[in-house]
């Protein structure tokens, strides 16, 4: 095993990990043993982290580094069927992620525009009452992430963010998430599954929520209006209806597939909605510019179009630098190994879990010149076009190979559309008290998250809120 600092008994190295900012705890733990290190946290084995890029890259394409770790937390959710995030790599891990990576694409060649558009104009009507007032953005996004991916996923057509429904769904995502986070004591303390305690008490009634709404969506996607097929379209569907299903099996898995897309995608927007919320406030010279280049480009009362992309560049770039800076996914989603495999001299056993330095990577001034500076230039060339950034060797936000993240793609889309209409509508400004300085660093629960922050949304006098909404 790699080199990594000694371990007490019971608890590991864990003390030596900060909770709120594990990506900075493990970045110190790097400078000194190196780029690849193991560290045992609290009674499970020794895991390895690596922040090379060599050493990353390798990972990402090495059939025998990706498969995903048997965490309890991935056992009890999933139920031990193989959806898409949590299945070892195989023939049936390969057949899931290309129908899921197909139905993404179908939606976005769909009902993707239509769905996000409905959705931002209820989320845009909302801030609309809000208006002039202070107020922490954090609900609120909350409620527009899940509404869309419930949406693009399952084809629901709430009437607003009060439903009853999305309501229950929210407040599971929220118990779901703060259950899956590494350092919850359930993930840490294995013994925690066994004695009935109040975590396991909430998860299992949100498995139970979750499994009755899902059913009932899956009912009611097969009553798709034919004639309105490409404004109706949603994930399950495609999954349940355009794939041969020839066993139960390939349904349980196609479903649970569907619900992961659900849970990592609400939850990846969510924070990066909020990262872009707040740097819309601090940055609002390139809101400016952002604004700008919209009115250049969208017709006066029209809501954006995701087509439009292409000739917004420097909304692309502030897109993709907020990602850079503010990755949600510090350490990425944990892989684990299929064989006893060598790295770096290094004999790392069968079923070694590995977490990979997302954050110390983006933000890395070997990688990235100037990289604490949040610059979206970066992401153009000289003719100011967008460099794509599959061609950036350290891009790696949605990371690379096999394990690759199938939302990239939509996640763009979606983001295009939130920055767009909104700073359309809006003028976006952070709201502190006198002396008060924002804390960039943000706050671990599963990924990384904007510290609480309040904003204020002012109306653009040139736009015709009743026709634009
Ligand atoms: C801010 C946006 C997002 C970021 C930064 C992000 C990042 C990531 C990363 C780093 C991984 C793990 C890669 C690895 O294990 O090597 C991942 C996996 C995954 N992501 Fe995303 N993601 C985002 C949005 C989305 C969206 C919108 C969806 C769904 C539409 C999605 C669905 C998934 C799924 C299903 C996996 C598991 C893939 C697998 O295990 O093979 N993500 N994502």
């Amino acid at each position: 095993m790699p080199p990594g600092p000694w371990s007490l008994p019971v608890i590991g190295s864990i003390h030596q990990i900060d909770p709120k900012q594990p990506h900075r705890s493990f970045k110190k733990l790097s400078l000194k043993y190196g780029g690849i290190l193991s560290i045992r946290m609290g009674l499970r084995d020794r895991i390895v982290y690596i922040t090379d890029l060599d050493l990353i890259n390798k990972i990402f394409f090495d059939q025998r580094t990706s498969d995903r770790p048997p965490l309890n937390v991935f056992k009890y959710l999933t139920k031990d069927i193989d959806g898409i995030g949590s299945s070892s790599y195989g023939n049936n891990f390969k057949k899931q992620k290309h129908l899921i990576v197909n139905a993404i694409n179908t939606i976005r060649n769909t009902s993707a525009q239509h769905k996000i558009e409905k959705i931002m104009k209820q989320y845009l009507r909302r801030m609309s009452e809000s208006e002039g007032e202070s107020f922490d953005p954090k609900e609120s996004i909350i409620e527009l992430t899940c509404s869309l991916f419930s949406s693009l996923v399952y084809g629901s057509d709430y009437n607003g963010f009060n439903d009853p429904e999305l309501q229950t769904i929210i407040s599971n995502h929220k118990t779901v998430m703060d259950c899956i986070s590494p350092f919850h004591p359930l993930n840490i303390m294995s013994l925690f599954w066994w004695i009935p305690n109040k975590w396991l008490r909430g998860f299992y009634k949100c498995i139970k929520d979750r499994d009755i709404i899902i059913t009932r969506k899956c009912y009611q996607t097969k009553k798709i209006n034919s004639e309105d097929k490409n404004h109706q379209e949603n994930i399950i569907n495609i999954l349940l209806t355009e794939h041969d299903i020839h066993e139960k099996q390939d349904i349980k898995n196609l479903i649970m597939s569907a619900w992961t897309v659900f849970l990592a995608g609400s939850e990846s927007v969510r924070s990066l909605c909020l990262w872009t919320l707040q740097n819309l406030g601090l940055y609002t010279q390139m809101q400016n510019r952002i604004y700008h280049d919209v009115q250049t480009v969208v017709e006066e009362n029209s809501f954006p179009n995701i087509q439009q992309k292409h000739e917004l560049p420097y909304t692309c770039a502030f897109i993709l630098e907020t990602m850079r800076v503010c990755q949600a996914n510090v350490l990425g989603i944990p892989h684990c190994t299929s064989a006893d495999i060598q790295i770096d001299n290094n004999v790392i056993p069968k079923g070694t879990m590995i977490m990979l330095g997302f954050w110390d990577n983006l933000n890395n001034s070997k990688q990235w010149a100037e990289a604490t500076k949040f610059n979206p230039d970066r992401f153009l060339d000289e003719n100011n076009k967008l460099i794509k950034y599959q061609t950036l060797n350290s891009f790696i936000v949605f990371g690379k190979g096999h394990r690759m993240c199938p939302g990239s793609s939509i996640t763009l889309d979606l983001m295009f559309l939130f920055v767009t209409a909104l700073v359309k509508c809006f003028l976006v400004e952070l709201h502190l008290k006198d002396g008060e300085k924002i804390d960039t660093n943000g706050q671990f629960s599963f990924g990384l998250e904007p510290s609480p922050y309040k904003i204020r949304l002012t109306k653009r006098n040139n736009i015709n809120h009743d026709n634009f909404l």
